[in-house]
């Protein structure tokens, strides 16, 4: 097992700094990467696997949108009381599919899981009474991400629960200016230098596009979700409950 492996990618001056992929050697050090990165990454991890008690009904679909290492399925898998369900992971990131694959097959539950190599824009959602899009949606352009809530939607049963979690921007200047700083105050304190800092946001600066909450909140209305609010946030970082 590598996942205590410290993240060090953007340790070093890189010439260019190439747009972020989920790679083999993001993979490698992701657990920490994620961890050192995401403020309450872990609470919202354990509240997944909380609400999963309370939404899941028996003989359902519960789906991991952009699973990489499984985090939120094993949450869930521990989590679910409800009898006949089966839990979806899907990635399009092979390395993470691959690891992942070995992360569920390490642990047992009553919850059967298949892990799925493939688009999320692309699967089919069905008889779905939790969904999990934690930290996923950022990486989908945004004109295509109004279609992809739809779908979801579509496939969730009455009572459904979908978690949104996003880094988000509160488009005024001042307070985005005082959250990314604190965002990266945070990391500071994990360990990552001024360069670690700096060269990742600029990785990230062209494949993670960031919505603010008033725009993720109309997205979800319009894809017919009948009770929307966000349930955490810390700093930059958001999550969100949407219930069919
Ligand atoms: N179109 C796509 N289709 C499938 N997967 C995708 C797509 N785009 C990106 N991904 C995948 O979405 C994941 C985003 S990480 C999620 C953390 C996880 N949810 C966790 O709870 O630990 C968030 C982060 O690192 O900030 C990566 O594994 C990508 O390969
Ligand atoms: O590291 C950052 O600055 C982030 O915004 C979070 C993150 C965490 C892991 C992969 C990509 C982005």
């Amino acid at each position: 097992m590598h996942h205590s492996d410290t993240d060090l990618i953007y340790s070093k001056a890189h010439k260019q700094v190439k747009d972020f992929a989920f790679d083999a050697q993001v993979v490698e050090v992701f657990p920490d990467m994620i961890a050192r990165s995401v403020p309450g990454y872990n609470t919202i991890i354990d509240t997944i696997g909380r609400l999963s008690q309370q939404f899941v009904q028996k003989n359902t679909n519960i789906y991991d949108l952009g699973c990489s290492l499984g985090a939120a399925t094993l949450a869930m898998r521990k989590g679910v009381n409800a009898d006949n369900c089966q839990i979806i992971g899907v990635d399009n990131s092979a390395d993470m599919v691959k690891r992942c694959k070995m992360h569920v097959d390490a642990f047992k539950g009553k919850t059967p899981v298949t892990i799925v190599e493939g688009n999320i824009q692309d699967i089919d959602i069905n008889n779905a009474s939790m969904v999990v899009l934690n930290f996923t949606l950022q990486f989908i352009e945004k004109e295509q991400r109004q279609a992809l809530l739809n779908k979801i939607s579509q496939g969730m049963l009455p009572g459904g629960l979908l978690v949104l979690s996003e880094k988000i921007a509160k488009g005024d200047n001042k307070i985005d200016e005082l959250l990314i700083d604190l965002h990266h105050k945070f990391k500071r304190d994990n360990g990552y230098s001024e360069l670690e800092v700096a060269q990742k946001r600029s990785a990230l600066e062209k494949v993670m596009l960031t919505d603010t909450i008033e725009v993720h909140t109309e997205r979800l209305t319009n894809a017919g979700f009948n009770h929307i609010s966000p349930w955490f946030q810390c700093f930059n970082f958001t999550s969100f409950v949407a219930i069919k």
